[in-house]
Order: structure tokens, then sequence, then C-alpha cells
């Protein structure tokens, strides 16, 4: 079952084009990494796909309203900014928020499965923007988590985490698509996607220039084409590890 159905997404920015004729399916159980270098496109087609920013094209997510959509995907940005000064209980429970109809119990539940998911426990009462920068980042993962959306969207989920909170939050995420949600993120580390993700697509210059397998996107030669670099591949037993070697 598909979750989310891009169809010749385009998008241009001071008359730049920076998204050029996307098409993306996410199904159900799929975990899809999106990866390119900085500036090919990965944040403008998350927001375009979630309709905030005007395009071309189709996006599934585009015929549901704003309360339907909210309840179909939660989306976390790539900017952490936690604009209020409130408890990292209650800035998750704002993931709440699509679902008015929830009894106390169910909304109790979700904020209290999402702040055990994301290790969270400690900081439950804690002021939201008096957290360090990776603590942040949890809190507003776990609000993502709370909506109990089919579809997630993360803009760089593990950027400012420590490794072994990168692990646990793709280890997470990735339960999630066995579960049967669609899962999207963007993600710099390609040992990280390659281990986690079911599906890579390689965004250059706002175009798809490669999408499969990661064995089969991470080819010596897309990341050459891709990135422009060279990489070595370590065998360790969780899998390959990619390691960037030299710019070609
Ligand atoms: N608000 C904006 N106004 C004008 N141009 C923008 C704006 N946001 C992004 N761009 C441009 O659009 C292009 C794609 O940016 P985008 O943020 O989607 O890239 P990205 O792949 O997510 O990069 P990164 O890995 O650095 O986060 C870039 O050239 C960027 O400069």
């Amino acid at each position: 079952m598909s979750l989310l159905s891009l169809s010749r997404l385009s998008v241009t920015r001071r008359r730049r084009p920076v998204l050029r004729d996307v098409s993306l399916d996410v199904a159900a159980g799929e975990f899809v990494g999106l990866i390119g270098p900085n500036g090919a496109g990965k944040s403008t087609l998350m927001e375009a796909a979630l309709g905030l920013i005007p395009c071309e094209g189709r996006s599934s997510l585009a015929d549901l309203s704003a309360a339907e959509r909210a309840r179909h995907a939660a989306y976390l940005p790539q900017s952490r900014e936690i604009a209020w000064p409130v408890s990292v209980e209650v800035l998750i429970a704002l993931g709440r928020i699509p679902w008015p109809g929830a009894s106390n119990a169910q909304d109790r539940a979700a904020v209290d499965a999402a702040i055990s998911r994301m290790g969270l426990e400690p900081f439950r009462h804690r002021t939201a923007n008096r957290l360090s920068g990776g603590e942040q980042a949890r809190g507003l993962i776990a609000r993502v988590l709370a909506q109990e959306t089919p579809l997630l969207i993360a803009d760089e989920p593990i950027a400012g985490l420590d490794p072994a909170h990168q692990l646990s939050c793709l280890s997470l995420l990735r339960d999630l698509a066995t579960e049967g949600r669609g899962v999207l993120v963007s993600v710099h580390d390609l040992g990280m996607a390659a281990r986690f993700c079911s599906r890579l697509v390689l965004l250059s210059g706002g175009a798809v220039l490669a999408d499969g397998t990661p064995d089969e996107v991470l080819s010596d030669d897309n990341l050459a084409r891709g990135f422009g670099i060279r990489v070595q591949r370590i065998e360790t037993p969780e899998g390959t590890a990619i390691v960037p070697a030299a710019p070609l």
C-alpha cells in the first residue's frame, strides 16, 4: 500500500530550479533514505511533498485536508527550533493535536510510549528549550512519534545525536517500518543509511540519480557522480561500513 506518491514534483526557488521532475512512492513497510550532497534538494522534496512550499507536479498528501494530512504524515523539519519554554512532556503532547477526539488515556499512552522510545524519562519535566541540542532533537523526534501517523518524514533525524542515540533512533525507525509504517528520512551518513534503510534514493542537482536497494544505489559510480567522492568499504560484523576516503 502506497503511503506517499509523488509525481513529477518540481520546485523553483529564486527563479532557480531546485527540484526537477521527481517521482517517488513510499509504501507501507519501507524505510526510505534520501541521500545527496548539500543543496541536492532533500529538504525541498520533503517540504514540497507535505505541501509546505509551492511546487509543480502532484503529491498524494495534497489531496488531504490539513487535519487529514496531520493524521497521515508526521514531519520532523531540519530546523530544531523549540519556540516556547514548555516541558518536554508538553512538547511531545503537541504531537497529539491532530487527534482531538482521542481520549486522555490514548493521548497519555502515546506520549508515554514516545518518551520511553526516545529514552527521555529523565527529561520529562525539564524545560524543552533548555536541554542540550541532542536532547532537544530527541524531544522533537518523540513529538513525531506521538503523532502516531502511518507515514513519518524526518529531515536528518540523527543530526546532532551521539553515536548511541543515532543507532537507537535509526533502529527504532526501522522497527516502525517493519511494523507497517512508511518512513522517509534524509541522512548524510552513508554507512548508517546502508545499514538501516530498506531503500535509498540519491538526489543530485534536484533530480533522482539512483533509486534502489542500498547496494545498488551506493555503487562506486553513483557515489562518484553524486558526491564526487571515493569511498572505502570495510566489512564488519554489522555489515559493510562505508567511509568517505577522498574527493575525486
Ligand atoms: N528558502 C529558500 N530560498 C531560496 N533557495 C532556497 C531556499 N531553501 C533552499 N534553497 C536552495 O534550494 C536548494 C536545495 O536546498 P535543500 O535545503 O533542499 O537541500 P538539501 O539537499 O536538503 O541540503 P542539505 O544537505 O545541505 O540540508 C539549495 O540550492 C538551496 O540553496
